[in-house]
């Protein structure tokens, strides 16, 4: 369908950790674009390792990946790498900020990778995003002088610069006060209804996934509720 962001049918997926134990188990979900979804559910039942295998960057599973309507599973390694590029934008519950360089550049690398836009674009682009979130003044500043809250908004910043149809948070907002945590889902509410980017986050905070559009719950690697009203 025209409106679906990402889809899957029939996701299942195993680890051999020696024996071999299925984690995810006949997933099948649709996320329309523009919606803010949370996955929920107790640690250990497999929600990070379906957002891997949504984000593309795990390709051993069983089942079928469709983004923006093309079908991704089983696509080699290089058209993977260049979809996730363009389309998917990923926040992490640690920013994974290089250290030494400044805001400003870390924000740019993904954008000078992809190569859509000149580089003097680029760093135009990295600029109105550390805007948006409020960090602008720091552009110049090394990453590891900033605080976690404002290493959390250029780390989103960074997952921004190339405009992915969706962004991706694993814990996004785990290593965040609850000040942060609220600038961080106010920022991702404002991509979703504004900008019309599709949000699909793994989350512990329950207020945070109450305040998303829609609730996943997950258990022992099965979807239990997709949370349609
Ligand atoms: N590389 C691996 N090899 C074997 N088992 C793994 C591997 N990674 C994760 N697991 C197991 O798979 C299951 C799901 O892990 P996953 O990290 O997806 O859970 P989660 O719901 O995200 O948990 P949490 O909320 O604690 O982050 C767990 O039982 C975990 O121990």
């Amino acid at each position: 369908m025209e409106n679906t962001a990402l889809k899957t049918t029939n996701i299942t997926k195993y680890f051999h950790d020696p024996v071999t134990i299925p984690v995810l188990k006949n997933i099948s979900l649709e996320v329309k674009k523009g919606e803010f979804v949370s996955i929920v559910g107790k640690s250990g039942c497999g929600k990070s390792t379906l957002l891997y295998v949504l984000s593309t960057m795990d390709r051993d599973y069983e089942g079928e990946l469709e983004i923006n309507g093309v079908k991704v599973t089983g696509q080699s390694l290089n058209n993977l790498a260049a979809i996730r590029n363009e389309s998917i934008g990923f926040v992490f519950q640690f920013h994974y900020l290089l250290p030494d360089f400044s805001c400003l550049k870390n924000v740019m690398i993904p954008g000078l990778k992809l190569g859509k836009f000149s580089p003097k674009e680029v760093e135009e682009r990295a600029y109105e995003k550390l805007k948006m979130f409020g960090v602008e003044e720091l552009a110049l500043k090394k990453a590891n002088k900033l605080s976690g809250g404002q290493q959390q908004r250029v780390a989103i910043a960074r997952a921004l610069i190339n405009d992915p149809a969706i962004i991706m948070g694993d814990e996004p907002t785990g290593n965040l006060d609850s000040r942060n945590t609220g600038i961080v889902f106010d920022l991702f509410q404002k991509l979703s209804h504004e900008y019309g980017q599709t949000l699909i986050t793994v989350t512990h905070d329950e207020d945070f996934a109450q305040r998303s559009d829609r609730i996943i719950e997950m258990a022992d690697g099965e979807i239990t509720n997709h949370g349609h009203k």
